[in-house]
């Protein structure tokens, strides 16, 4: 079948319209899917996403679609960039739609609900074993993305081929710097589990700790996340790159991240549904706190900062209680069961 567009984008948020805008600005025709037909006529009529990007003008090339028939059928290159609790309803409704010759790449963080279990088996559970599958995960706030400051995100997948194309896509000398990473299952797990660190940094510091206390989470929540690592059978140098200690450190220290505004205004007192309500946007990291606290139970992982996010979201706990619990927990070395 032939291409009417390059790529294909699935999810007109603030993500997915950013990596639309970044793929046009390279000047690759993008077509950009949102399953709600008014705001995509919204899109369309001011030819921006006035919300989420204010000021962001959409490159000509950047088409805007409602039907996922038509934005499925013009494209073989699919990124999917919906939040990871629809992720599996999209591509259910997706399976029957797609080419033969389909490849998809998620920009999604997060796992799948209740279970824990990475996106790769959750698309492979729904579309089957046949199709390329990649993942870009790194430090990428989509209001800067689509601004054209300068990036850098790393990319995996199942076929080279595919990861190749999606670089030439995706890469721009002045604005998006894209590295090739081998380690499929850990940028998969670095961008899920880095919401829950920057979920604890927003509730250290709205607690009002200080800066030491912020970057002992961040040291500690790389140590976690590579114990997790470990136990699924990513590669720990992965961990050192863009979907581990990038995406930790900026969303960790930079309010742009609704996942640590949402952890400052718990730690200041709001409720839960207070937090979310004045984000106005997803918080992948309320869900992923559930996720990475199951697998890591089902793995016998020990993630205490995870473990403490989990009791202050899920089980009532207060933040002073949570900080308490980590601080006094029994003296051991720093390289001590590290990995
Ligand atoms: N924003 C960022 O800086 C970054 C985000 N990400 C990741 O990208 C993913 C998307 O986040 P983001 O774009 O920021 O979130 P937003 O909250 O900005 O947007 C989510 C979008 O998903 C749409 N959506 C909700 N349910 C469905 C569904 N069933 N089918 C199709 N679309 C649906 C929403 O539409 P509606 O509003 O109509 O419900 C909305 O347009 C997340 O996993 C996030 O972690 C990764 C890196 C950076
Ligand atoms: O993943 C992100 C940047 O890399 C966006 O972080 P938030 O979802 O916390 O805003």
């Amino acid at each position: 079948m032939k291409n009417i567009a390059d790529i294909t984008v699935l999810g007109a948020g603030s993500y997915g319209t950013a990596l639309a805008i970044s793929l046009a600005n390279n000047g690759h025709k993008t077509l950009l899917w949102g399953h709600n037909p008014q705001h995509i006529e919204l899109l369309q009529n001011q030819r921006c996403h006035q919300k989420a990007l204010p000021g962001v003008h959409f490159p000509d090339c950047l088409l805007l679609e409602a039907d996922l028939k038509t934005a499925l059928a013009a494209s073989n290159n699919i990124l999917v960039v919906v939040p990871s609790h629809v992720f599996s309803s999209v591509l259910s409704q997706a399976k029957d739609l797609l080419r033969s010759d389909s490849r998809i790449v998620w920009a999604t963080k997060g796992l799948e609900p209740e279970t824990g279990r990475l996106l790769q088996d959750v698309a492979r559970d729904i579309i089957g074993d046949s199709y390329p599958l990649a993942v870009l995960s790194g430090p990428t706030f989509a209001k800067e993305l689509a601004a054209g400051l300068p990036t850098a995100i790393s990319i995996a997948g199942t076929d080279n081929a595919f990861t190749q194309d999606l670089i030439h896509l995706l890469h721009s000398p002045k604005r998006l710097r894209v590295y090739a990473n081998d380690d499929f299952i850990g940028l998969q797990l670095g961008g899920a589990v880095k919401n829950v660190m920057a979920i604890g940094a927003g509730l250290s510091d709205g607690i009002g700790f200080g800066a030491n206390a912020r970057t002992a989470l961040i040291t500690r929540g790389l140590v976690e996340l590579s114990r997790l690592g470990k136990a699924v059978g990513a590669q720990p140098d992965t961990f050192m790159g863009m979907a581990g200690l990038g995406d930790l450190v900026l969303t960790c220290t930079d309010n742009q991240s609704r996942n640590r505004r949402f952890g400052l205004a718990l730690g200041k007192g709001l409720d839960i549904d207070t937090a979310q309500v004045e984000i106005g946007q997803v918080v992948e990291g309320y869900r992923n706190t559930k996720e990475v606290y199951v697998l890591a139970h089902r793995l016998g992982v020990e993630m205490p900062i995870v473990e403490q996010v989990y009791q202050v979201l899920y089980q009532g706990k207060s933040a002073v209680d949570a900080a308490k619990a980590l601080l006094s927990r029994e003296q051991k070395s720093e390289t001590q069961d590290q990995h």
